[in-house]
């Protein structure tokens, strides 16, 4: 039980982490809560809260992800190295396209909601 909770510690350090020193895990972690309070406060169905919290999970675990790899590849690599280069580039490029991937979710969802809250004022 004590090594469960230890380790739910390392997790958080490990978020306080990349929160301290990515400016982007923050830019997304404000998105993901933006996206959370709009689905609150536009009533969306269980089934649309389940696509907006699978956006949520796939856009923070893989800007986790992201940090660890250019952590690694800074710690392995410190001086110039096109394969290190390459390795970070391809980390970015995961994270775009979850984000791109998150952003469609968002515009299909919300979009609607919003132009009929216009069209209703
Ligand atoms: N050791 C290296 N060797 C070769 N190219 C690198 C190296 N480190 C970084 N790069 C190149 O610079 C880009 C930016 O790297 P950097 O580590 O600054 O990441 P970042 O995405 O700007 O993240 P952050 O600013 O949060 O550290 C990489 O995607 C890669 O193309």
């Amino acid at each position: 039980m004590k090594k469960l909770i230890r380790s739910f510690g390392y997790a958080f350090k490990g978020f306080g982490y990349a929160a301290a020193t990515q400016l982007n895990f923050r830019i997304h972690v404000v998105a993901m809560l933006t996206a959370c309070l709009l689905g609150y406060a536009l009533h969306i169905s269980a089934g649309e809260w389940m696509w907006v919290m699978l956006c949520v999970a796939l856009v923070i675990s893989a800007e986790l992800i992201n940090t660890a790899i250019e952590v690694l590849t800074d710690l392995v690599s410190p001086e110039y190295n096109a394969k290190a280069g390459h390795v970070k580039d391809a980390g970015a490029a995961a994270v775009l396209i979850i984000a791109i991937f998150a952003l469609g979710v968002g515009l299909i969802i919300f979009l609607p909601k919003i132009i009929a809250l216009i069209h209703a004022a």
